[in-house]
């Protein structure tokens, strides 16, 4: 597994030219990407790079592997992002938030000129909501509320805990997060934006509409889908 993230990373740097502003996603997969690229800087193959990242942990990691990082404010346009996902469909929509960094990842990805998404080949499902929950960021006042009020499209949700904290895990954004289990997500899009008109939802793991191309790491080798 860790093989084909290193490859659909390799892959994704293919895309990437001298002089653009980077997106960095979050996650296991991208951060084999976010290293290469510090080491392109290194050698000098690659110059005038700067990384927007998508969390303290992508932040953290370009710092260490020497790629410059600057923030949303400050560039006029980001011309690539390249980020994981947890289940992708045959329409490219997307499942992210495992990580919990849903909300600046879309912030970034849906202002990207191209987003890449890297996956592995377990990561693609008939239809979305078919093997993981979907990641809702919440205000922490409104996490009860809400967690009753998505009972109106069938889901269950659960407070996502912590594993080395006491109590339910704190977004970079000083949120909770909700793990919705939809029994089947028929329209993606739609359900995008009902679950972000609830109030108290900051944002949510649906990425509709957004994924350009998806690298998927196979054992034969990496298969390049596209919207
Ligand atoms: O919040 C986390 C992100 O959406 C990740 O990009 C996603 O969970 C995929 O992560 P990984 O590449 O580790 O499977």
């Amino acid at each position: 597994m860790e093989e084909l993230k290193r490859l659909v990373a390799k892959e994704a740097l293919k895309f990437i030219d001298d002089d653009m502003i980077i997106g960095l996603g979050t996650g296991s997969t991208t951060a084999y990407f976010i290293q290469m690229l510090g080491k392109k800087l290194m050698t000098g193959e690659l110059e005038d790079i700067y990384g927007i990242p998508t969390s303290h942990q992508s932040r953290l990691l370009a710092l260490e592997s020497g790629v410059p990082v600057v923030s949303l404010d400050e560039v006029d346009a980001i011309d690539i992002a390249v980020d994981g996902a947890d289940e992708v469909d045959p329409h490219l929509n997307l499942i992210k938030g495992r990580g919990a960094a849903l909300t600046m990842e879309k912030i970034i990805e849906y202002r990207a000129g191209t987003f890449i998404v890297l996956v592995d080949e377990s990561k693609l499902v008939e239809y979305l909501g078919q093997r993981v929950p979907v990641p809702i960021e919440v205000i922490p006042a409104a996490w009860r509320a809400i967690k009753e009020e998505l009972e109106v499209f069938n889901a269950t949700a659960e407070l996502r805990m912590g594993t080395k904290k006491d109590g339910p895990i704190i977004t970079d954004n000083g949120n909770f997060i909700l793990d919705a289990k939809f029994e089947k997500i028929e329209d993606p899009l739609d359900m995008e934006i009902e679950l972000n008109n609830i109030p108290g939802v900051v944002e949510n793991g649906i990425f509709a509409d957004i994924a350009d191309i998806v690298l998927v790491g196979t054992k034969e080798g990496v298969k390049k889908l596209e919207r």
